[in-house]
């Protein structure tokens, strides 16, 4: 019996069925449209849409934007369309839920497009916020798609042309929409004079609102309160996202005048398109080994994995290039051009695993991801739902697979609980766990779990697990340092005979995993 052979005994992964094809278009499937709920909560609801014809009927919508909806594809409304596009269209403020890939992006441009009409030189008339650049510049393409023949432009903030984005008038009154991370606008709104004008804004849109109303780090709800305050009192806003918190749908309760309220579906649970699979795989190394049985197996690229820090996807990298995996890894230690250039070869199949952190979590939309690897377990349901959201967009299908450690135990429930609710079946032992106390769950979401490192070989002096006892625990730190420095040399040699065997990129690509390794250990901390 070799190892896998162990884990595959040892493993209690729950295997789903896959879930039934579910119409993302009311008209694809009349029977299964009828179970994705739109719900509304507010006075004087305007009628929802069930073509995309009764724009142009009711709200005279102009042809060249009807002609940029048909060229995207988009020749059926879905759900969240149907019933956010009227309600903006009416200027009325909305707090919109949907699940991930349900085409909330367009479910907020299509009326803001409407509203804005035609360029007209005088600075940004609209501002989405996105939480990040990543995901600000995929809004932005799909904007500019849609703004086609009609003049508007949109424009976003990139580190790369810094300079130029010094307070510019003649620059910044060419443009209509800005998208922008809330961290840059602030930096900009805060320079003196401010470096961007926002006086004119007539519609705020804040995507993916739940993650920013986060009372986090990075502290994006002041953030958001700087936003608000240069925007005016006048201006319009919009809330769109695939979770649904409280604080946020208290705060546009409060704050958003004549407000409606829409959720498509139950509230947080994945889409139903997704086909989930828990596994266990008992440690670290069984990550590994599990990781690379599902190569064994056969992987369907695209592929994305997702890791709980930079330093874990690095040395996830590490390990993946040596196996001739066609892998890039985008995180935020790489430069914005490496992780431009990283998305766009992703994109363009040039590269087929593509391994991440948080930071790829919400909103991206790469097209057919087959497979979602949740290497590390998520620190939330939350993040559950918005990572597994990046496959199964659009109407297609889509698999995710989540290792689990005893290290995850705590927070197993709350991810079975998600995927019972979205009509996965999971062992009952799972949902019979202790519930945890609301405080400590928020407090283990913030603190990500020490894990050990990603190797290849056998952890000597890794951290014993609660179950494991490790007879090396009691040797010395300066020991196993020691000891673990001649494995990380040994496998170093390895590598320089396997470049003589590869292609240049990949002599390059693998060359620089030893530096990396060096940087891996220097920084320890974890973030993303
Ligand atoms: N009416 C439509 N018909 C067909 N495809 C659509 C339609 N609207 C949007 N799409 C496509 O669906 C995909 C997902 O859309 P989008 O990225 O807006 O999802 P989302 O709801 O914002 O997801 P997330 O919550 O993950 O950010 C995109 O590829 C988009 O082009």
């Amino acid at each position: 019996m070799d190892s896998f052979d162990i884990f595959k005994k040892l493993s209690v992964g729950a295997k789903f069925k896959k879930p039934e094809k579910i119409a993302i278009h009311p008209e694809d499937d009349k029977s299964t449209a009828k179970q994705i709920k739109v719900k509304t909560v507010g006075d004087r609801v305007p009628e929802a849409l069930s073509t995309f014809d009764m724009m142009k009927e009711a709200y005279s919508l102009s042809p060249v934007l009807m002609e940029n909806l048909k060229n995207s594809g988009y020749t059926v409304p879905t759900p969240i369309q149907t019933q956010a596009i009227p309600v903006m269209l009416q200027k009325r403020q909305i707090f919109a839920c949907a699940p991930t890939g349900s085409g909330k992006t367009a479910a907020f441009l299509v009326p803001i497009i409407h509203h804005l009409n035609k360029p007209l030189n005088k600075g940004f008339r609209a501002l989405i916020v996105s939480p990040t650049r990543e995901l600000a510049k995929q809004t932005l393409r799909e904007c500019t798609r849609l703004c086609e023949g009609i003049g508007l432009r949109a424009h976003t903030f990139t580190k790369i042309n810094k300079d130029k984005e010094k307070f510019n008038p003649k620059l910044a009154q060419k443009f209509d929409i800005l998208i922008a991370t809330p961290n840059r606008l602030v930096f900009l709104l805060q320079q003196e004079p401010p470096a961007v004008e926002l006086n004119n804004i007539e519609w705020l849109i804040i995507d993916e609102s739940d993650k920013l109303f986060e009372t986090g780090v990075r502290g994006f709800r002041d953030q958001l309160a700087i936003i608000y305050k240069a925007c005016g009192p006048n201006a319009k806003r919009a809330m769109f996202s695939a979770t649904y918190t409280v604080e946020v749908a208290k705060w546009s309760k409060k704050n958003l005048d004549g407000l409606i309220a829409v959720t498509v579906g139950n509230r947080n649970t994945t889409t139903t398109m997704v086909e989930q699979e828990l596994v266990f795989v008992g440690n670290e190394e069984g990550k590994l080994i599990a990781m690379r049985d599902l190569v064994k197996k056969g992987l369907s690229p695209p592929v994305l994995i997702f890791l709980q820090s930079k330093e874990r996807a690095k040395e996830l990298f590490s390990e993946l290039i040596y196996d001739g995996i066609n892998v890039d890894a985008i995180h935020a230690d790489r430069t914005q051009q490496q992780r431009d250039n990283t998305v766009k070869a992703f994109r363009e199949g040039k590269i087929w695993v593509l391994i991440c952190t948080e930071l790829m979590g919400r909103g991206i939309d790469f097209k057919g991801v087959n497979l979602v690897v949740n290497y590390d377990f998520p620190s939330s349901a939350i993040s559950y739902i918005h990572r597994i959201g990046r496959t199964g967009r659009a109407g297609r299908s889509g698999k995710a697979v989540t290792f689990f450690t005893n290290d995850d135990k705590p927070m197993l429930r709350s991810i079975a609980t998600v995927m019972r609710d979205s009509g996965c079946p999971v062992p009952d032992y799972m949902l019979e766990m202790k519930r945890l106390h609301k405080n400590t769950r928020r407090k283990l979401e913030k603190q990500s779990i020490d894990r050990n490192e990603i190797r290849a070989k056998p952890h000597r002096y890794h951290k014993p697990n609660a179950d494991i006892k490790d007879p090396a625990s009691s040797k010395s730190k300066k020991e196993s340092n020691d000891k673990s420095k001649k494995v990380k040399v040994k496998k170093n040699l390895v590598s320089i005979i396997n470049v003589d065997q590869t292609s240049k990129v990949d002599k390059k690509r693998k060359l620089n995993v030893s530096k990396e390794r060096k940087v891996v250990k220097k920084t320890k901390k974890s973030s993303v």
